[in-house]
């Protein structure tokens, strides 16, 4: 990860150099003027890829209603009708496949029409998925080296072949946007597609590694958060032979402001990265707000909101909130930069990668093959990672036979889940990371009772290459 990033004016536009790669700052609605909303209904601000409103093609992107729900407009019949009954059909299904599935996906609440622009558009309506975060750190990440469906023609087929080539090649996802709330420099910075595209084998990691603040200390307790809902929805997708999922995007999210907490907790600052003595020894003390407290926050915090931008949060907080501090541009941002692991280590880190996931495998086929599975509603992530931490700790059971050099770091970990456990007090339970599967536009029901392998090998491939990253603890 290169040391400097730096935001220039470049053609009325800020253009950040991140990793060595040129890079316009995302924005959700590239016009001067927003659309012309009705009362309570705005531009989601912090939409981080898909499509956006821009004028020169009256492109709409995703809005926020003040009830809590987005509001993805419908561009194209035949995708947004069969997005529509994909959500409608899985509100009503009773199989248990679509039951677990449900708990992985925004909640449906019908479609509504709005007039944008004076134009009447129907929407589809879901739960805001960022809602609890006071500082939504937010990826998008596209699973799948095909995300054409089957009945997509041959140019549409051509065009979803030529980008993010690299990525998708390599790994079976591509990263088409996020934003991070920095803690090293206390800006937040939003990357879109033209970033996303130019990433490769060895910069995808350092795009992961950027959206989860690893300058500061790569956080186990978040990486966990994620992999342990990550490792659900891998389960799920073994086993499940009713859906093809294409061009769907899983959305990793978490609240920097929990981060923040935690790793001030840890090291005394957030200015520099943990040892790895320090953040084993201490990473999960962390300060845990009551429910109460955070939602006082999030309340005094949004009231205030304006809304935020790039430049704008400066990362330090009272306990009222952020300072904020005037846009400024051009700004020269400094960032401690992350010891590159070596080749030799990435292929380690490959064979953990592979190891873990095996090892999940095979627990979850004994799951699967258990007489007594779960009841689904336990299995559901709302209001607690409890279950999933459990869960965790099980499937990652030290029975099995682990290569001898990658024995105590799975020591570490193991035992790193059982604390997590352990130490639970209750307002631990309140989330601060999670993942959900996004946009359906493009999924089909299954027609050959087969495992859908092109949406599970990219999550696989993510989900060890995220594993890859307890190599830098
Ligand atoms: N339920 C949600 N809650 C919060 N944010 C959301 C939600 N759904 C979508 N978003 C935001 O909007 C973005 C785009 O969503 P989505 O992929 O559904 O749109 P799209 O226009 O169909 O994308 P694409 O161009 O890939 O087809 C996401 O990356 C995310 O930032
Ligand atoms: O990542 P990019 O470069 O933004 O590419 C877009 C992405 O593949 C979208 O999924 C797709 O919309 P659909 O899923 O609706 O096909 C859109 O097609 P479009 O330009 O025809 O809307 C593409 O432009």
């Amino acid at each position: 990860m290169s040391a400097t990033v730096f935001v220039r004016k470049k053609d009325s536009e800020n253009v950040l150099k991140m990793n060595g790669i040129n890079a316009k700052l995302y924005r959700p609605c590239d016009c001067s003027e927003g659309p012309l909303l009705p009362p309570g209904i705005t531009v989601l601000d912090n939409q981080v890829a898909g499509h956006s409103f821009t004028k020169a093609d009256s492109s709409l992107g995703i809005l926020k209603h003040t009830d809590g729900s987005v509001l993805k407009p419908i561009l194209k019949p035949g995708p947004g009708a069969r997005e529509i009954q994909f959500y409608k059909n899985l509100q009503q299904a009773t199989d248990p496949v679509s039951v677990e599935l449900r708990g992985f996906v925004p909640e449906f609440r019908g479609t509504t029409t709005v007039t944008v622009n004076g134009r009447d558009v129907e929407c589809i309506v879901l739960e805001n998925v960022t809602n609890e975060f006071v500082e939504p750190c937010i990826m998008d990440i596209k699973i799948g080296r095909q995300t054409w469906d089957p009945e997509a023609s041959s140019d549409k087929i051509e065009t979803e072949k030529a980008k993010y080539a690299d990525s998708r090649k390599e790994y079976g996802f591509c990263i088409p946007g996020f934003q991070v709330y920095r803690m090293s420099t206390g800006k937040v910075i939003r990357l879109g597609k033209d970033y996303g595209k130019k990433l490769n084998k060895e910069t995808i990691k350092d795009a992961l590694k950027l959206f989860l603040n690893a300058d500061s200390g790569l956080n186990r307790h978040l990486l966990l958060q994620l992999l342990s809902k990550l490792w659900r929805i891998l389960r799920w997708c073994r086993r499940q032979r009713r859906y093809r999922i294409y061009a769907s995007s899983l959305l990793l999210m978490y609240d920097a402001r929990r981060l923040r907490q935690n790793l001030r907790k840890t090291t005394g600052t957030t200015e520099r990265p943990m040892s790895p003595v320090l953040s084993r020894a201490h990473s999960f003390a962390a300060p845990v707000l009551c429910r109460a407290q955070s939602l006082k926050l999030n309340l005094a915090l949004r009231s205030n909101s304006a809304l935020i931008d790039e430049g704008s949060f400066t990362g330090r907080t009272t306990n009222r909130g952020s300072y904020r501090s005037v846009p400024t541009t051009p700004t020269r941002i400094s960032s401690p930069g992350i010891p590159e692991k070596s080749r030799s280590l990435v292929g380690a880190a490959n064979g953990i990668g592979r190891s873990l996931s095996q090892t999940i495998s095979r627990s979850l086929s004994f799951v699967s093959a258990s007489p007594a599975p779960p009841p689904l509603e336990r299995q559901s992530s709302n209001g607690s990672w409890h279950f999933d931490f459990k869960e965790a700790c099980r499937t990652h059971s030290l029975v099995n036979n682990y290569e001898k050099d990658l024995q105590s770091m799975k020591d570490n970990y193991k035992s790193e889940l059982d604390d997590l456990v352990s130490e639970e007090k209750p307002g631990d339970r309140e989330l601060w990371a999670k993942v959900k599967m996004i946009d359906f536009a493009h999924t089909f029901s299954s027609v050959d009772d087969e495992v859908d392998t092109n949406y599970l090998e990219g999550l696989e491939s993510l989900i060890k290459l995220l594993e890859s990253l307890f190599q830098d603890f």
